[in-house]
């Protein structure tokens, strides 16, 4: 553990801004608020660093594409498949709406809808958030398969919308997959640096959808906090490895564009800067894990485990030579190891967004219910996440200690110019 340091001038000015400095902010019309500078030479002025957009944990909502695809993965994730229980299409609409607005305004660190002092009705904002920093909160929103068509009905008439790319996976070797955390008409990833931020994002959107959408299945997710990693390395999955190091570059538009963005021609206009994602729930035994010898752990993944380097070299960064042989000509890392199978020729690439979760225990066993919600984006899942995972469901040495739980396909949508709403693209 790091001793704590002092707060010098620099952090000062870096300070997050709370969702109450913000609203005492804005209720003093431009006056700036100083917070404790003094000492350090340095005054913020909240009310300025608002307007010039300085606030360092914001992550826009507004843009081309949504956030929370290629942002920086925050440490905490809550995600939520809905259900919706109206059959109105207008009713569907106003919600999309109604999410939009009230996610801008969550992002931005502010409550949802206006605060009254009306003690006669329930608060608009479930208030668990007061207090926090935006917390770099993204909330990314996704409609699946069934939104479309459900149990051969068009609900929405939006039959002739749906994406010859938005349908169920095939069902792969070794899937046990379960209905209770598989499919979902609409997806809500909210990803912040603080779980209380993402779980209040969603619990306010399930509200503001009551009487048209409920619950299907939810699950937190986490990896290391940036604070207890401040170099900011690549984070370890449950098993103990570095688990990210060969995702495309998400600061590179290119490879973005290339990988991840829907564009025209890919399939219906309305999907033009969105991005799929697969979501597969995946539980690990790590019990069994813990029992295994360290060279059978970096041959399953075929990387060295605490360097993150491919076998046979030092560095995590390194480049991959899946061919390189050791001195009795046998392949240094392995054909079965979940590298090689993954990678295959290298052309097809999926970005990775994955979030451990850890969930009690499991009452049949006894053993620790953990695992990875695996999260990707991609322009086309048959192309890209299907021959992937054919590959890695055959012959994963990693499917020893692995078993699919849980599966859904999302197509998550455009994003949204400040006046416009989610979806809009869709229902027009
Ligand atoms: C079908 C896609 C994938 C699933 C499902 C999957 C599950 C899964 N992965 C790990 C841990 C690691 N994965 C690593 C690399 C990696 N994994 C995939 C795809 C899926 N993984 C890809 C495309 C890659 C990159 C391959 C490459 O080009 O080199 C690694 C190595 C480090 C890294 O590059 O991130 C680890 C570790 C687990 C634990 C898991 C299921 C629980
Ligand atoms: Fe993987």
């Amino acid at each position: 553990m790091k001793e704590n340091t002092p707060n010098d001038e620099t952090s000062l000015f870096t300070k997050k801004v709370s969702r109450r400095n913000m609203l005492k902010t804005a209720g003093v019309g431009g006056v700036g608020v100083v917070i404790g500078a003094s000492g350090f030479g340095g005054l913020l002025n909240l009310s300025d660093s608002k307007a010039n957009g300085q606030t360092n944990d914001v992550v826009p909502f507004y843009g081309t594409n949504q956030a929370g695809i290629t942002t920086e993965a925050q440490d905490n994730l809550y995600f939520a498949a809905l259900e919706v229980t109206t059959d109105n299409k207008s009713d569907l609409i106003q919600l999309f709406k109604d999410w939009t607005e009230a996610a801008a305004q969550m992002t931005a660190g502010k409550l949802v809808g206006e605060a009254s002092l009306n003690t006669s009705m329930p608060p608009k904002d479930t208030g668990e958030a007061k207090e926090l920093s935006p917390s770099n909160l993204t909330i990314t929103f996704g409609v699946g398969p069934t939104l479309f068509t459900k149990n051969g009905k068009d609900r929405f008439g939006l039959k002739s919308k749906k994406p010859a790319e938005l349908k169920d996976l095939p069902k792969f070797p070794l899937d046990a997959l379960e209905d209770s955390w598989s499919g979902g008409d609409i997806c809500i990833q909210a990803c912040a640096d603080d779980l209380q931020v993402a779980f209040h994002a969603v619990r306010n959107l399930v509200r503001i959808g009551r009487g048209k959408t409920i619950i299907h299945w939810a699950q937190t997710g986490f990896q290391r906090t940036k604070q207890a990693d401040s170099q900011k390395t690549t984070p370890r999955n449950l098993f103990g490895f570095k688990d990210g190091t060969a995702n495309p570059d998400k600061k590179n538009s290119s490879e973005m564009n290339e990988h991840v963005w829907v564009k025209a021609g890919d399939g219906p206009d309305w999907l033009v800067g969105g991005s799929y994602m697969v979501v597969r729930r995946i539980q690990m035994y790590i019990e069994v894990w813990d029992r295994t010898i360290l060279k059978e752990q970096e041959n399953t993944f075929g990387r060295h485990r605490d360097s993150g380097a491919p076998l046979g070299m030092k560095n995590e960064f390194d480049k991959v030579d899946l061919e390189a042989k050791d001195k009795n000509g046998n392949r240094i890392i392995p054909e079965d190891s979940h590298m090689s199978l993954s990678r295959g020729d290298g052309k097809a690439k999926i970005l990775r967004r994955p979030y451990s979760y850890a969930d009690g225990m499991d009452p049949k066993t006894g053993s620790l219910n953990a695992g990875l919600l695996f999260i990707c984006y991609q322009r086309n899942p048959s192309k890209q996440f299907v021959p992937i995972q054919e590959r890695l469901a055959k012959n994963d040495k990693l499917n020893e200690y692995i078993i699919h739980r849980g599966s859904a396909v999302f197509a998550c949508l455009p994003g949204v110019k400040k006046g416009g709403y989610i979806g809009e693209s869709l229902f027009r």
